[in-house]
C-alpha cells in the first residue's frame, strides 16, 4: 500500500490525555476530512464514537486483531503495554499496515523511525521509499530540544551539548497533573490565615508549609515525594551507567533521529521534575563546533522550522516570552539566553520552552499521518 492511498484509520489511545491533544489538532486543521477513522478502545468497545464531525462506527475492541488488520494505519497514543501487547502479534499475523506510536517501545528498533518531520522529513520520506511501516514520535524532551535548536545540528554546528531539563507533570500522566495541583493547594492550605495577614512572619509560614510537606499523609501517591514546592531529580528507570533513562534517551533517540548513529554528538544532562504543568524546558550548554557570532547563531536556530523564535536574552522578554505560562497550549517553541559563555566563544548558552503534550507527543503523530494520507 502506498503512501496516500491511505484511507481507514484505526485510532487507539484517543480518550485518554495525549490522545485527547491529538483529537483536538486533528480536528482543528480537519485532518479527519478523506480519512475513515476507526476508533478502539481496550474499555469502551461498543459505545458510540467520538464526534470528530464525520461518521464513524461504534468502538471497536483495541485488542481485536482482526478488526485491526482491516486498518490501512493505525495511530495509538495508548502506552507502551499496549504496544507490547499488540503490535508484535499484529504483524506476526502478516499485517503490513502502517503503525503510528507515540510510545518509546518501538523508538530504538532498527526497522523504525523517529519521526518529527520538520527536523528529519528527509529521512521520513525515504524509510517511506524503502518500505519502513513503522513510525514512532520522540521523547518530549527530544522532540523539544530538536526543534529548538535544529538549526544547529543542520549546519553541523554541535560538537557537544549538555541539557539540564525542566520537566512539567503532564510527563508523568494526567493523574500526577492533577496530583500537583492537590500538593499545591494543600500547601496554600497549610500556610492559612497566616498568608493573608501582612503582619504574619515568613519563617513561620515557611515551616508550616516545609512540615507539611513531610507530614506522612501529604497528598503524593503519584510522585511518591512532594512536588509543589520542591522538585524530583530523576525522571523514568535507572540505566547501568548512573543515567536516568530520560538523559539516556535525550542521547540515543536524538542521533537516531538526526540519522547520527554511526558518529553520536555527545549529549547528556540532568533531568528534573518541576511543579510546571504541560510545558517542558530547559537549559543548553552547547560547544560549537566552531565560534559562530551571536546573531548568526540566532539567524540559524530562528529560521530552522516555522515554529521555533528567538527571544532577546533581555530581562522583560525572557520573563514574559520564554516560560510554560506563556507557551502552554501553543505551538511555539522560543528559544532564548543566547549568548556566548565566559567559557570563550565556542560555548553557547540557551534556554528554550515548549508544550510537551503539542511537539512533546501528539503533533509529530499527527503530522506522519498526514504525510501517509494527505500527501
Ligand atoms: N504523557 C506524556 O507526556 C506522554 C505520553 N506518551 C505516551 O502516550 C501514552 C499515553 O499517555 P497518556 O495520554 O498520558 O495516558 P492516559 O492515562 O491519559 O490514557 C491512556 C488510556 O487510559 C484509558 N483510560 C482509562 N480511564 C480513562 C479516563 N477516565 N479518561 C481517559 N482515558 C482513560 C484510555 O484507554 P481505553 O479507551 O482503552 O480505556 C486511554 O487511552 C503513554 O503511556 C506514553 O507511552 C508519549 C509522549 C508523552
Ligand atoms: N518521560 C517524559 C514523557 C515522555 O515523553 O516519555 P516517553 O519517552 O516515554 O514518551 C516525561 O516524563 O516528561
Amino acid at each position: 500500500m502506498a503512501a496516500g492511498s491511505v484511507k481507514r484509520i484505526g485510532f487507539v489511545g484517543w480518550r485518554g490525555m495525549v490522545g485527547s491533544v491529538l483529537m483536538q489538532r486533528m480536528r482543528e486543521e480537519g485532518d479527519f476530512t478523506g480519512i475513515e477513522p476507526v476508533f478502539f478502545s481496550t474499555s469502551q468497545a461498543g459505545q458510540p464514537g467520538p464526534d470528530v464531525g464525520v461518521e464513524v462506527p461504534a468502538v471497536q475492541d483495541a485488542t481485536d486483531l482482526d478488526a485491526l488488520r482491516e486498518m490501512d494505519a493505525v495511530v495509538t497514543t495508548q502506552g507502551g503495554d499496549y504496544t507490547e501487547e499488540v503490535y508484535g502479534a499484529l504483524r506476526e499475523s502478516g499485517w503490513d499496515g502502517y503503525w503510528i506510536d507515540a510510545a518509546s517501545t518501538l523508538r530504538m528498533a532498527d526497522d523504525s523511525v523517529i519521526i518529527l518531520d520538520p527536523v528529519n522529513r528527509d529521512r521520513i520520506d525515504a524509510a517511506l521509499e524503502q518500505g519502513t511501516r513503522t513510525f514512532v514520535g520522540g521523547n518530549c524532551t527530544v522532540s523539544l530540544m530538536l526543534m529548538a535548536l535544529g538549526g544547529l545540528f543542520r549546519e553541523g554546528l554541535v560538537e557537544w551539548m549538555t541539557s539540564m531539563t525542566y520537566q512539567a507533570a503532564s510527563g508523568s500522566g494526567a493523574k500526577h497533573m492533577r496530583e500537583l495541583i492537590t500538593q499545591m493547594g494543600a500547601l496554600r492550605d497549610a500556610a492559612g490565615a497566616r498568608l493573608d495577614d501582612p503582619a504574619a512572619g515568613i519563617l513561620e509560614i515557611d515551616r508550616a508549609v516545609t512540615e507539611r510537606m513531610r507530614t506522612g499523609d501529604f497528598p503524593d501517591d503519584n510522585f511518591g515525594v512532594p512536588l509543589a514546592g520542591s522538585l524530583i531529580p530523576w525522571i523514568d528507570k535507572p540505566m547501568d551507567n548512573g543515567q536516568s533513562k530520560e538523559e539516556w534517551k535525550g542521547s540515543e533517540e536524538t542521533n537516531k533521529i538526526l540519522g547520527r548513529q554511526g558518529a553520536p554528538v555527545p549529549i547528556d544532562g540532568t533531568c528534573v521534575r518541576i511543579g510546571a504543568m504541560r510545558s517542558h524546558a530547559q537549559a543548553f550548554t552547547i560547544k560549537l563546533t566552531r565560534d559562530v557570532p551571536t546573531d548568526e547563531v540566532e539567524g540559524i536556530i530562528g529560521s530552522a522550522n516555522d515554529w521555533v523564535r528567538v527571544v532577546p536574552n533581555e530581562k522583560d522578554p525572557s520573563m514574559e516570552d520564554l516560560t510554560p505560562a506563556a507557551v502552554t497550549g501553543t505551538l511555539e517553541v522560543p528559544v532564548g539566553r543566547l549568548r556566548k559563555m565566559r567559557m570563550g566563544g565556542e560555548y553557547l548558552n540557551a534556554f528554550s520552552v515548549g508544550d510537551q503534550l503539542l511537539w512533546g507527543a501528539a503533533e509529530p503523530v499527527r503530522r506522519m499521518l498526514g504525510i501517509l494520507t494527505h500527501s
